[in-house]
C-alpha cells in the first residue's frame, strides 16, 4: 500500500479566498499537493484522471487570480473539475465522487455555488460564459467570465458559434483554451494541426493587440520570450491567429504548468482587458502521475488503481462488452463487404469502432467531437452508396438531432446508428444517461428502431443493418458487459418489425424492448415460482411494431406489461398508441409501460440507478402482480 503524501498547504486551504495573499511559491506547492490528492482520491473512486492532473496548476492560479464564484469560472465537459472540486470546500466528500449519494464527477450547480455552469457534454463553456458576460453587462450581479476549454472541445461546430459571437460581441470575456494535444484518442483534423502549430512555432506568447502592454508587465525573461514570439507572429502573413480574426486577443502559448507564467499573464489580462481574450495554455494530460502520461489515452478514464503501479482494477466478468461485441461483429462483416465504413466522434475505442480501425484504417473516420457534422458526413457517404454505420453514445446523438431527422431521415439514406451505452450509464450520471433515443428516433417516419436484449442479438442486429438498404435503421445496446449468452458465428438477418417470443405463458405478458430482457425472464421466473404464469417476449424493433405479436399477447394474456430502459414516449408509448388506435384497449386488457421516470437520476452504480428508477426485476414483477390486481400479500395464491 502507497503511503499518502502529506499535503501541508493544502490542509490549510478551506476556499478560493485562503489562495489570494499565497506567495508564487506557495501556490506553486499547493499545486504540488492538489496534484497528491488528485492522484489518491481517484485512486480510490476512478475516473476522469488525466485531465484534471493537467490543470492542478491552471486550477490554482485561477482561483488565485479570480474571485470566484462572483467571478463564473465555466469548465468545459467539466471531467477535468477535480482539482476545482477540491479546492472550493468539498475536499472532505471527494471519497464520495461518482458514486451514489456522492459528488457528481462534473459540475453541477445544485452542488456548489462554485460550480457556475453544469456540464458533462463538450463544447457549450464559451457560449455560457458569453451568456454571463451578457448578464454582467446589463446589470446581474456577477463579475468576469472564464471559459476553460481544450483542444479536443474546441473542434465542435458549438465552440465556433460561440467564439463568433462573442468576437462580434466585443465584451470582456475570457477563453483558457488547455491545450494538451490530446482528445480521449490523440485528436484529429485541421484545428488541432494548427493549435499544434502555434504551440510548436512561437517559444512562449504571442501578445499582439495588447502585446505592448503586457510585455511591460512581464519580468524580463518571460518578457524577452513574448517579444520575439510577438515578432515572429506579426510576421505571419495575415498577420495574427485564427483567433484573432474572429475578435479576440490573442494570449500564449503559454507554459500551464509554469505558476509564474500563469499568475502573471492570468493577472495582466485580468488587469487590462477590454473584450474577448483567448489564452492558449499548454498542458500534459495526466501531468505529475506516470502511469497517465504513459498510456495512450493519458488515463482519460480510470478505474479504482493502485497508486505506486498505476494498476486498475479489472472487470469480474468474463462476458465481452457490448461495446467490443458491436466493433468485432462490424469487423467481420466489413470484411465481407467493402461498402461498411465507420464514422465516430472522437470516441474510437469507447465506440468499439477501434477494432475496425485497426484491421481497414482507412474506413473509419474519426471526425472529432462532431456529432452533428458525423450525422450528415454519414448521410453524404449513405447517398454515394457507401455503407456507413455512425457509432455514438446515445447522450450525444442527442446533439445531432435536426441532422439525423433533415439530413438522413427525410431523404430516407440508409445511415446505420450504432446507439451505444443506451440506457442508465452509472457513475458518469444524468448528462451521459442514454434516456432518450428510443423516443427521438422512433417518431420519425421511416427510420427502423432495435433494442438489443443480449450480446447475440447485438451481433444479429449489427448484420440487419449491414443487409438492410431500404433507408436508416437504429440499434441500442447498454454500455458494459453482456449476459454471457452463447454467441453465434455471424449474425442472422432479422426480418424488420418482427419480434420474438422467449418464454411461453398464459395469464401475463411481459414485452421488453431491449436490455431489460434478462430482469424480466428474472421477473417471470419469481412469477411462476409463486403461480403466474408468464410470456415473456423480446420486441427487439420498437419501430415499426411487431404489431401482430402485440396483437397475440393482447388477446391471449389478462395484462401485457412493456418495459424499457427509456424515457416516457418511446417504446411503450408506441405499444399504448397502437392498442388504442385499434380499440384493444376497450376490452379490459390490463396493460402497464415500463419507463425511465420523468427525472434525471442522478450517479450510482447502474443497479443502483435502475432501483431509482423502480425497473428491477423485481419492480417488473411487482407490476404484473398490481397489474393483475393480485396484492402483493396474495403472490402466492394467483393461479396459472
Ligand atoms: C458532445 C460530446 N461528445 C463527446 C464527449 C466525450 N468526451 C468527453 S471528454 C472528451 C475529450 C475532450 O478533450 P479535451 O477537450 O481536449 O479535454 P482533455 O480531456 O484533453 O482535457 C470527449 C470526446 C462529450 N463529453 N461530449
Ligand atoms: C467525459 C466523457 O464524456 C467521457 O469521458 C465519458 O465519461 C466516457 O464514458 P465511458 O466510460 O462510458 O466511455
Ligand atoms: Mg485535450
Amino acid at each position: 500500500m502507497t503511503v499518502k503524501p502529506p499535503t501541508p498547504i493544502l490542509d490549510r486551504v478551506a476556499g478560493p479566498a485562503d489562495l489570494k495573499g499565497m506567495s508564487q511559491t506557495d501556490l506553486t506547492l499547493l499545486a504540488r499537493d492538489l496534484r497528491e490528492e488528485v492522484i489518491s482520491v481517484v485512486a480510490q473512486t476512478g475516473g476522469h484522471l488525466g485531465s484534471s492532473l493537467g490543470v492542478v496548476e491552471l486550477t490554482v492560479a485561477l482561483h488565485a487570480v479570480f474571485n470566484t464564484p462572483f467571478d463564473k469560472l465555466v469548465w468545459d465537459v467539466s471531467h477535468q473539475c477535480y482539482p476545482h472540486k477540491i479546492l472550493t470546500g468539498r475536499r472532505d466528500r471527494m471519497h464520495t465522487l461518482r458514486q451514489g449519494g456522492g459528488l457528481a464527477g462534473f459540475c453541477k450547480r445544485t452542488e456548489s455555488e462554485y460550480d457556475a455552469f453544469g456540464a458533462g457534454h463538450s463544447s457549450t463553456s464559451i457560449s455560457a460564459a458569453l451568456g454571463f458576460a451578457v448578464g454582467r453587462d446589463m446589470g446581474q450581479p456577477t463579475g468576469d467570465a472564464i471559459a476553460v476549454i481544450g483542444d479536443g472541445s474546441i473542434s465542435a461546430g458549438m465552440a465556433y458559434e460561440a467564439l463568433n459571437n462573442a468576437g462580434h460581441e466585443k465584451r470582456r470575456l475570457f477563453v483558457i483554451l488547455n491545450d494538451n494535444e490530446m482528445s480521449i484518442a490523440p485528436p484529429v483534423g485541421a484545428m488541432s494541426k494548427y493549435l499544434s502549430g502555434l504551440y510548436h512555432e512561437t517559444p512562449l506568447g504571442k501578445l499582439k493587440d495588447m502585446a505592448e502592454d503586457f510585455e511591460a508587465a512581464l519580468p524580463g525573461p518571460i518578457r524577452e520570450g513574448a517579444r520575439r514570439a510577438r515578432q515572429l507572429v506579426t510576421g505571419f502573413p495575415g498577420g495574427g491567429t485564427l483567433f484573432e480574426e474572429l475578435g479576440f486577443d490573442y494570449i500564449g502559448p503559454i507554459d500551464g504548468h509554469d505558476m509564474g507564467q500563469l499568475l502573471t499573464v492570468l493577472r495582466a489580462a485580468r488587469a487590462r482587458a477590454s473584450g474577448p481574450v483567448l489564452i492558449h495554455v499548454c498542458t500534459v494530460k495526466g501531468k505529475g502521475y506516470k502511469p497517465a502520461e504513459s498510456s495512450a489515452d493519458r488515463g482519460h478514464g480510470v478505474a479504482k488503481f493502485d497508486v505506486a503501479s498505476g494498476a486498475q482494477k479489472k472487470s469480474s466478468s468474463n462476458a465481452p462488452s457490448y461495446t467490443k461485441v458491436f466493433g468485432q461483429t462490424l469487423t467481420d462483416e466489413a470484411a465481407r463487404d467493402a461498402k461498411i465504413v465507420g464514422v465516430t466522434a472522437a470516441m474510437p475505442s469507447g465506440t468499439g469502432l477501434d477494432i475496425l480501425q485497426d484491421r481497414f484504417p482507412k474506413r473509419v473516420f474519426d471526425v472529432g467531437i462532431a456529432e452533428q457534422h458525423a450525422v450528415t458526413f454519414a448521410g453524404g457517404m449513405a447517398a454515394s452508396g457507401l455503407k456507413p454505420f455512425v457509432a455514438i453514445y446515445s447522450t450525444f446523438l442527442q446533439r445531432g438531432y435536426d441532422q439525423i431527422v433533415h439530413d438522413v431521415v427525410l431523404q430516407k439514406l440508409p445511415v446505420r446508428f450504432c446507439v451505444d451505452r443506451a440506457g442508465l450509464v452509472g457513475a458518469d450520471g444524468s448528462t451521459h444517461a442514454g434516456a432518450f433515443d428510443v423516443a427521438f428516433l422512433s417518431n420519425l417516419p421511416g427510420m427502423v428502431v432495435m433494442g438489443a436484449g443480449d450480446e447475440a442479438e447485438l451481433r444479429h442486429m449489427v448484420a440487419t443493418a449491414a443487409a438492410y438498404d431500404e433507408g436508416p435503421i437504429s440499434f441500442r445496446y447498454p454500455r458494459g458487459e453482456g449476459m454471457g449468452v452463447e454467441m453465434p458465428e455471424r449474425g442472422q438477418i432479422l426480418e424488420i418489425g418482427k419480434g420474438r417470443v422467449v418464454r411461453e405463458g398464459s395469464k401475463v405478458a411481459l414485452l421488453s424492448f431491449g436490455a431489460p430482457l434478462v430482469d424480466c425472464l428474472t421477473a417471470a421466473d419469481a412469477l411462476e415460482a409463486r403461480g403466474v404464469s408468464v410470456t415473456v417476449a423480446d420486441a427487439r424493433f420498437a419501430k415499426p411494431l411487431d404489431t401482430d405479436l402485440i396483437a397475440r399477447l393482447a388477446k391471449e394474456h389478462e395484462a401485457l406489461i412493456t418495459v424499457e430502459h427509456g424515457a416516457e414516449g418511446g417504446f411503450g408509448a408506441l405499444v399504448l398508441h397502437w392498442l388504442a388506435r385499434t380499440g384493444r384497449l376497450d376490452r379490459g386488457l390490463a396493460i402497464r409501460t415500463m419507463t425511465l421516470p420523468d427525472a434525471f437520476i442522478e450517479q450510482g452504480s447502474p443497479a443502483e440507478m435502475y432501483a431509482e428508477a423502480q425497473l428491477t426485476a423485481q419492480d417488473i414483477a411487482a407490476t404484473a402482480l398490481q397489474a393483475l390486481g393480485v396484492a402483493p400479500g396474495q403472490f402466492g395464491q394467483a393461479s396459472a
